[in-house]
């Protein structure tokens, strides 16, 4: 199992955002996390990696990858988020730098050393999101369905087990949308789970999968009402 969290509880500064979560995924699962705005959708997501809490004392169990996130030391997170592809809303693509050196950053920042290798590497995952011609590029220079293809990329440089994706469509006209959620779904067939937030419930009628409602400060498993 690749998330395994029981009777977990989710804060931000404010109070509990999400009580008594259960929530496991494994390999090749296609998970969409639905509900109204504010209801915890972010905040699930960012405890994946680390960036939001749990409260520890009450939590019987949260595991990320092998890794018990309740007692994970600070300095072991960025090796946890390395097995992990993450994905924005707003793409977050570094402006001032082509869409080859947006990618040899993040290698050349994860240890990898050799360029023939780290060019392969580019070359790989272009073709996955069919971006080969927009190497040299600048951000600026591509559509919003371009930059998110080229933030997937991004994201399965490092063959990550999980990708996490907070409203990946959220800037994207609905056609493009469709687009990216397909090229999604074909990389979860490869064995990458992907976790992905979503107010657009047309989607999982198309690409179907376990759906997770925050609702009223709790996770509900409804795949059931969404895959009939
Ligand atoms: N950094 C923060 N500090 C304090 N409270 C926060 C923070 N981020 C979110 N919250 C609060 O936590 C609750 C859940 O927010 P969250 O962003 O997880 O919801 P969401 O379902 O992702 O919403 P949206 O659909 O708007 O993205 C909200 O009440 C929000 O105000």
């Amino acid at each position: 199992m690749l998330i395994d969290y029981q009777k977990a509880n989710i804060y931000q500064a404010d109070g509990t955002v999400l009580n008594d979560v259960d929530f496991q995924v494994d390999a090749d699962q296609f998970v969409y996390v639905i509900g109204k705005v504010g209801s915890g959708k972010s905040s699930l997501l960012k405890t994946i990696y680390c960036e939001v809490d749990f409260d520890k004392d009450d939590a019987e169990k949260a595991e990320v990858l092998g890794r018990d996130l309740l007692s994970i030391k600070r300095r072991d997170i960025p090796a946890l988020r390395r097995e992990m592809g993450i994905i924005f809303q707003d793409f977050q693509l570094l402006h001032d730098r082509n869409v080859y050196r947006n990618l040899e950053f993040v290698l050349h920042s994860t240890g990898w050393k050799s360029s023939k290798e780290i060019a392969a590497r580019i070359e790989q995952v272009l073709e996955a999101v069919g971006m080969q011609d927009k190497k040299l590029r600048l951000p600026h220079e591509l559509s919003g369905g371009e930059q998110q293809r080229i933030a997937i990329a991004r994201a399965l440089l490092n063959s990550p087990k999980i990708i996490i994706a907070d409203e990946p469509t959220g800037n994207l006209d609905p056609e493009t949308a469709e687009k990216i959620v397909g090229l999604l779904y074909e990389i979860s067939h490869t064995g990458t789970a992907v976790v992905f937030s979503t107010h657009n419930h047309g989607l999982i009628e198309k690409f179907p999968g376990r759906v997770f409602k925050c609702e009223d400060g709790k996770l509900c498993n409804v795949t059931d009402k969404y895959n009939k």
